[in-house]
């Protein structure tokens, strides 16, 4: 099985992670303030993303990377092949994801007042260790079902745009130039976090929630509790900020991917 796929979206998703760094400690109070964590849990889960994206492709049309342009896939094709690569990635991404989010939720030790409790949690690893001694091992996959829907389609949306922009200004045959290489993958991850948020809302608070009595019975219930007490608009809670880490994000790594595959031969 070629794996330069694999290594390929490992890096790139690492290099969209250092851009997006800024804006991810403005959104994760600190998160990623260290990047050793990040770069080893969410440029793997680009990794198998990207990966499993190409292989699908490879299944289904009998074509390589390097054919591709002079071959194109149908966009049928490609949904499916990102669908495929967003499902994968749900399981490699769901404990990761699960730590980031109850990390962002607690307040910073620098913020704190003095005389308060320390935080919950020490670190990512401390996180970890901690839920699975409360909660189980399946505690460490809580909301995976929620960012299986999430992302599921939005991956296709997310291929699907990026292919669609490659190719509107690309001569038949021809590569893309880096300039759309970065409008399309920028675009492609705009448009894929406007679908994903309204989901991301919901996979979050079934995150923070865990195991408190009275917590939401499930996906549904989430979706209308919050519905119901906040309104719609808590649907698109966080849309103004994924959309501007999206853009440079995604162009980063889209860029990175095809330069790579393209250098590979
Ligand atoms: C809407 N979703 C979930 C995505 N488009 N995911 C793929 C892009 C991942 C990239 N590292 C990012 O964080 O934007």
């Amino acid at each position: 099985m070629p794996v330069e796929e694999f290594v390929a979206g490992w890096i790139s998703g690492a290099l969209g992670l250092v851009l997006g760094h800024p804006l991810d400690t403005v959104k994760l109070l600190g998160f990623f303030k260290g990047m050793s964590f990040p770069i080893a849990s969410i440029a793997m889960v680009n990794s198998v993303l990207f990966g499993v994206y190409s292989h699908t492709l490879l299944a289904l049309t009998a074509t390589s990377h390097q054919e591709r342009r002079a071959q194109p896939p149908s966009f049928t094709h490609v949904f499916i092949a990102g669908c495929t690569g967003g499902f994968m990635q749900v399981y490699c991404l769901a404990p990761f994801d699960l730590i980031k989010v109850r990390l962002q939720n607690q307040t910073e030790p620098r913020a704190r007042p003095p005389g308060s409790p320390p935080p919950r949690y020490r670190g990512p690893v401390h996180c970890a260790v901690s839920i699975f001694q409360e909660e189980g091992p399946r505690g460490l996959f809580r909301g995976a079902w929620a960012l299986t829907l999430r992302d599921t389609p939005t991956l296709g949306i997310y291929f699907v745009t990026y292919e669609w922009l490659c190719r509107q200004s690309t001569q038949d045959g021809q590569n893309p130039s880096s300039a759309t290489v970065l409008v399309a993958g920028g675009s492609a991850g705009i448009a894929s976090w406007a679908v994903a948020t309204p989901l991301d809302v919901i996979k979050s608070r079934l995150q923070m929630a865990g195991r408190k009595p009275g917590a939401y019975r499930g996906v549904l219930d989430c979706v209308v509790s919050s519905a119901r007490q906040e309104g719609l608009g808590v649907f698109f809670r966080g849309l103004t900020i994924n959309s501007a880490r999206a853009f440079p994000v995604n162009a980063v790594t889209f860029l990175s991917y095809e330069y790579l595959l393209r250098s590979w031969g």
